[in-house]
């Protein structure tokens, strides 16, 4: 259903949007080259991710995907100095991470764990949503990601879903709803509650849930916490790596004004027309490009592989333009 609610809704957009065009032609293109062979990219091809084959991973991998948005505001931050960064941290100090010191985190502390010499970009933000989910981990799952996880029965979807329904946990006290309380729609802004409104249309596209589940597969390979029965229903990722990547491919076309923006590298509202066409007609592309490649060469890939694919190619490729939106879901 979740999975669903995200694939139609990126489809409802595709067909509708004037900013950016999916180019068939492109796609064709980009499908014939690939000859469904998909560069295999090792999950932690960058060496940067803390792994023990047990729970303590999966708590770091949520608390990694809790904070897995907007590096770009700062030149030299990156996901990796995210990834490695916690991984330290939770190496020197194994309860690190346990729910009731999530819940106390500070920015300062934050930043000192990461040893980033600055404040992060949208730091009360990342403080936020980290007593959030210290928060709702111990009231509904025992302190544990990993409870969470099994709590889903080896559905990624469920995963998703359950993710998205328990956090905001909104009657958290601690979080500070001052300035939100007047205006009920901003509480969809909350957590990992990626919504956008398009055109009148409830728009999903779950980036950090989705993540979070394929995090598990590719740390786990597909064992363990990281076995899911559904793992082909979930999506690519709707950040700002893969649409540039897609855009360099051909696959996606934009405006001329949405292309001399972004090169320009101007900001883009987040929740604007612009930016949910590059996010969700990613989406959709992606999904367009797994039924060609099924039908054309009669493989079966996953969202999940074709993302890993592009985000390193992407990611490995500084100069690619991509769009820059202050947003806490990417
Ligand atoms: N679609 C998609 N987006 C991804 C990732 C990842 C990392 N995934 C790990 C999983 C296995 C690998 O070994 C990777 O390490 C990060 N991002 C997004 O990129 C942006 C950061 O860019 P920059 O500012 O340049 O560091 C930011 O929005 C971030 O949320 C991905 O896989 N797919």
């Amino acid at each position: 259903m979740t999975m669903d609610q995200v694939k139609a809704t990126a489809a409802f957009v595709a067909n509708r949007s004037s900013h950016v065009v999916v180019d068939s032609a492109g796609l064709e293109k980009a499908v014939e080259n690939i000859q469904g062979k998909i560069p295999k990219i090792e999950w932690d091809f960058e060496g940067i991710h803390y792994f023990d084959n047990g729970p303590l991973t999966v708590q770091y991998l949520f608390v990694l995907d809790t904070l897995n948005f907007c590096f770009w505001p700062d030149k030299k931050l990156s996901y990796d100095d995210l990834a490695s960064g916690l991984k330290e941290a939770l190496e020197n100090d194994k309860s690190v991470f346990d729910a009731d010191r999530l819940q106390k985190f500070t920015g300062p502390q934050l930043r000192n764990l990461l040893k980033w010499p600055r404040p992060l970009p949208l730091e009360d933000e990342r403080i936020r949503l980290l007593h959030e989910v210290g928060f709702e981990l111990e009231r509904s799952f025992g302190g544990k990601a990993s409870n969470l996880v099994q709590s889903c029965g080896r559905s990624a979807a469920k995963l998703v879903a359950t993710i998205a329904s328990h956090f905001p946990a909104c009657e958290d006290p601690t979080v500070n709803l001052q300035g939100y309380l007047n205006n009920d729609s901003t509480m969809d802004v909350l957590g990992f509650r990626d919504h956008s409104v398009y055109k009148g249309h409830q728009i999903f596209l779950y980036k950090r849930a989705q993540i979070f589940a394929a995090d598990l597969y590719g740390a786990f390979k597909g064992q363990g916490y990281g076995e899911f029965n559904d793992i082909s229903s979930i999506t690519i990722f709707a950040d700002y790596i893969v649409p540039a990547m897609l855009w360099k491919l051909g696959v996606l076309k934009y405006s001329s004004t949405l292309a001399s923006i972004i090169e320009s590298n101007k900001e883009i509202a987040s929740g604007s027309e612009e930016e949910v066409e590059l996010r969700a007609c990613s989406i959709y592309a992606v999904e367009k490009m797994r039924d060609l490649i099924s039908v054309k060469l009669g493989k079966q890939v996953l969202s999940v592989e074709l993302d890993l694919w592009l985000w390193a190619y992407g990611v490995q490729n500084p100069s690619l333009p991509h769009h820059r939106t202050l947003s806490i879901y990417y």
